[in-house]
């Protein structure tokens, strides 16, 4: 006789109509997405795209201008403590680790939130409190052997090399054994076999039945391991879809390559920028602007937008 198994998919994560306003800056707009259970999604897009920003408004240190973030159907509230306790993790693209304890701590630390034993027990160190303290250990240990750290337990986190910094906050963010994992530019940094070990470590993640929703600009990486890959372009989705759908929407390549397209996002406001600067210009007299005015190349050179978040 044989037996079926039927695997049902369920939504992990569900972003709906997600914007973000910096003042008169539209970082993110109306984006939605949905991370199944079992998926591994890829964000990618350029620089300044709105990618950190976006995992910023799913994890609570933003409150979105519009829009709702609802986590296994219960829409979260926008505080971090709180989307950690649903069951949402994530990792920095600058590394952020408590540098003076040890590796062991670090991911002690991210058990807090699981850990349910009072002050006073912790106070008192009842058997309560000891019995929870001997679990988290437990489980900290096999976390850091999950990640391949164990023997590192007792290093100061300092002392680490950076893919092993990296493989740390993995272990930290898994630590509060969630059900959803952000992972913000994990291969940031690292080289060729690292990068492969994490993509090793990411499959394994998910086959423990985490989703996974990863920012990399490393497009190999991006490409090899995920289910689905949407693209911001200036805070838009422009497209989403399997990772072979993206590499051949000449969309896709264009925004990389900075070459404008119709109907790119943010296409209609440049058009509109335009018509100003040649109305501008025609109203201005000739003799204002020298013929011989040296061509200011910085200006005209496409601007990387830099880290300005404070939660990068
Ligand atoms: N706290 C903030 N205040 C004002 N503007 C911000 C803030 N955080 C981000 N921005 C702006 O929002 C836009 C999107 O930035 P974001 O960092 O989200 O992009 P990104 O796609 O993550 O870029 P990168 O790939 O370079 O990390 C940029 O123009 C950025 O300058």
């Amino acid at each position: 006789m044989t037996t079926m198994t039927t695997t049902t998919t369920t939504t992990v994560l569900q972003a709906s109509g997600v914007t973000m306003r910096f003042g008169g800056l539209t970082a993110v707009r109306s984006v939605d997405l949905t991370v199944n259970s079992g998926e591994i999604v890829g964000l990618i897009g350029p620089n300044g795209a709105g990618k950190t920003t976006f995992f910023n408004c799913l994890t609570g240190l933003y409150v979105p201008t519009e829009g709702t973030v609802a986590y296994k159907g219960t829409v979260l509230p926008a505080k971090p403590h709180l989307v950690t306790d649903a069951g949402i993790a994530r990792t920095f693209q600058n590394i952020r680790l408590f540098a003076n304890m040890t590796v062991l701590e670090n991911v002690l630390v991210g058990r807090h939130t699981r850990t349910k034993e009072g002050l006073w027990s912790a106070l008192l160190r009842g058997p309560g409190f000891k019995r929870a303290e001997a679990a988290s250990h437990a489980r900290a240990m096999e976390l850091l052997e999950f990640v391949g750290l164990a023997h590192k337990a007792d290093h100061l986190s300092r002392n680490l090399p950076y893919g092993e910094q990296r493989k740390l906050e993995i272990a930290r963010a898994l630590a509060s054994e969630p059900g959803l994992l952000l992972l913000d530019e994990p291969t940031a940094g690292m080289n060729p076999q690292e990068t492969r070990a994490a993509e090793e470590l990411v499959f394994a993640i998910r086959d423990q039945g985490i989703a996974i929703l990863v920012i990399e600009h490393d497009m190999r990486f991006i490409f090899n391991l995920c289910d689905r890959v949407a693209v911001l372009v200036q805070g838009e989705k422009l497209v989403e879809g399997s990772s072979e759908t993206v590499q051949a929407d000449e969309r896709v390549i264009a925004a990389y390559l900075g070459t404008p397209f119709e109907g790119a996002p943010g296409a209609a406001e440049v058009a509109e920028v335009e018509a100003a600067e040649a109305h501008q210009e025609a109203a201005t007299p000739l003799s204002d602007t020298p013929p011989d005015t040296p061509h200011d190349e910085e200006d005209s050179a496409p601007r990387a937008t830099g880290p300005e978040g404070t939660a990068k």
